[in-house]
């Protein structure tokens, strides 16, 4: 329980502040968690960056415990046998702070000028860690741009110097990291889009935090972490009795494809088939039927009547309470709106994505939480942030996380926000849960991969799976395959077809390590 809690917990600066409080009022003393903490970064330091390959270390040293706690990692490198040099560009710094500078004095590391780093093969950054409150200028701004520059891998302590702990935003300039060590529990900052592509490769380094102190700050906590191994693990494959019929394993219906956007139907489609559901039904506009039965030839194709431009107009006779979930919007094309009205009003397990939103958007933000409001059954919101914005304008200037609680709070929609950190919130009994995904790649930066995710989830809801489970596991699913297949291909090689060909595959190969 307390690994799974601490490992996923998400924090903000004061939230980990008063867990550090606690445990400095139960008797820890402060140098001696310092002193842990700094003994666990030099453990996996040593195992990534071996002393044969990285002899010279550089230490960048702030005024605050994060310095103390580099400069206690210089002190155990030095007694290794490295080559350790530090830098600080501050003439005062905290008390323990200035002990540990005083010790690495007295063993004869030297402090040395910025520019003496340069011959380093690797850089510790322990300016700033969550006590950062105000913009990096002067002096730490001109070395931090000039380390920047050096292509000297460089890991940060707790966060790169110069990243906002709570929003992530950049405080004027910040580290761009190799790797990242956040110590004890997450921080918000870390997991957000804008500190991302300063963060590096992130790994938490636990000092084991007492469970009761992190509950007794967090309480009814609210953002989390999800970890992909373990949701993988967790939902795939998705168990079947031995007796079961195609009917029991889900009907997915899609609403999907116009003429103009032909291609989004069959995305949906495959990512759909891949969560191997029992039955699946797909409504386009009549000229596209012949195409898509070409594709996908184990679907119930529907052939709908069309608008002149090539959108369906309305859907012929179908019983729309029939189906497990719905995924309705891929390709629709704004044409369609009547369409996504009636599937909106219709009440089954639904999944929104592109044009599905945009017509929604545009009935305006009051309708849209009425509407909403009224669903007794699930409903997934599939945004990317320009879709977001049109969904909830008077929300386009609040940061993303928060943005996206706000909207979640007022529609009681299961909202999944696209994004190179995808995050997923979801309406619960005690407040709405935040799932960010904390892996992914821009290699799914690509027309179409946003439709195969849409029918993953789709195909996922509709074997009875909750709306909190088949988002964050379609996303986990989605993002780890692009992933591996990145590290095959490229990122240039993942396209969406490839993508959704490979769900499979990379799943058995997933399972079977
Ligand atoms: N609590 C613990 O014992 C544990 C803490 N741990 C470690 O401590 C870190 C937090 O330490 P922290 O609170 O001392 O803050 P930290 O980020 O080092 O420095 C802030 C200092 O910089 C200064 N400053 C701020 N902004 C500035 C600016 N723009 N430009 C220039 N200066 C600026 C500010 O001083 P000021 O100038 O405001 O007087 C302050 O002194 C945490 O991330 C983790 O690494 C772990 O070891 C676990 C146990
Ligand atoms: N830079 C990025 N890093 C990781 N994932 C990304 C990045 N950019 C986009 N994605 C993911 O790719 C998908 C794109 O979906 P979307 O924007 O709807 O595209 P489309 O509608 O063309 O299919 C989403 O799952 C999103 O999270
Ligand atoms: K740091």
């Amino acid at each position: 329980m307390i690994e799974s809690l601490s490992s996923q917990a998400i924090a903000t600066a004061s939230q980990m502040q008063a867990i550090e409080n606690l445990i400095f009022q139960a008797g820890m003393p402060v140098a001696a968690l310092m002193e842990k903490v700094a003994i666990r970064i030099t453990q996996r330091l040593t195992e990534l960056y071996p002393e044969q390959s990285h002899p010279h270390v550089g230490i960048l040293a702030g005024s605050g415990h994060n310095g103390g706690d580099a400069l206690v990692v210089a002190r155990e490198l030095h007694h290794q046998g490295r080559q350790v040099k530090i830098y600080t560009p501050f003439a005062k710094s905290k008390p323990l702070t200035r002990v540990h500078s005083c010790y690495a004095k007295s063993l004869g590391i030297p402090f040395v000028s910025l520019e003496s780093l340069q011959d380093c093969d690797l850089l510790i950054d322990g300016l700033f860690g969550f006590g950062l409150e105000r913009d990096v200028i002067g002096d730490v701004a001109i070395a931090i741009n000039t380390i920047n520059n050096w292509q000297i891998p460089i890991v940060s302590i707790d966060l790169p110097s110069g990243i906002h702990t709570d929003h992530g935003g950049i405080m004027g300039t910040a580290i761009q990291a190799t790797m990242t060590f956040c110590l004890g529990l997450w921080k918000r900052g870390l997991l957000t889009e804008s500190a991302t592509p300063y963060v590096g490769k992130l790994e938490r380094i636990s000092f084991d935090m007492p469970e009761k102190f992190i509950l007794q700050v967090l309480g009814a906590h609210h953002l989390w972490r999800i970890n992909p191994k373990q949701s993988l693990l967790k939902n795939f494959p998705i168990s079947r009795s031995v007796i079961t019929h195609k009917y029991e394993i889900g009907h997915l219906l899609l609403v999907v494809g116009s003429q103009k956007y032909g291609g989004a139907a069959i995305l949906a489609a495959m990512g759909a088939k891949a969560t191997g559901i029992g039955m699946l039904s797909i409504a386009v506009p009549n000229s596209l039927k012949p195409i898509i039965l070409a594709q996908v030839p184990d679907a119930l194709v529907i052939g709908c009547p069309e608008t002149e431009s090539g959108a369906i107009a309305s859907l012929p006779d179908l019983d729309l309470r029939k189906y497990q979930a719905i995924t309705c919007g891929c390709g629709l094309s704004l044409d369609a709106f009547p369409i996504v009205e009636q599937v909106v009003n219709c009440d089954r397990p639904l999944v929104l994505d592109a044009d599905g939103l945009n017509a929604l958007a545009s009935i305006g933000k009051a309708q849209i939480i009425e509407k909403l409001n009224q669903r007794s059954s699930s409903i997934i919101l599939t945004p990317h942030w320009g879709e977001f914005c049109r969904l909830f304008p008077d929300l386009h200037e609040v940061e993303r996380l928060e943005a996206l609680q706000t909207a979640v709070n007022q529609t009681k929609a299961t909202i999944l926000l696209k994004g190179a950190r995808t995050a997923i919130a979801v309406p619960e009994k005690d407040g709405t849960q935040t799932w960010i995904n904390p892996e992914s790649t821009a290699a799914l930066a690509r027309g179409g991969s946003g439709d195969v995710l849409a029918g993953m989830i789709g195909g996922i809801l509709a074997q009875g799976i909750s709306a909190k489970d088949a988002a964050i596991a379609a996303t986990v699913w989605h993002s780890q395959t692009a992933l591996w297949l990145a590290n095959q291909r490229t990122e240039m090689g993942v396209d969406p077809v490839t993508l959704a060909q490979n769900l499979l595959p990379f799943l058995q190969i997933s399972k079977s390590q």
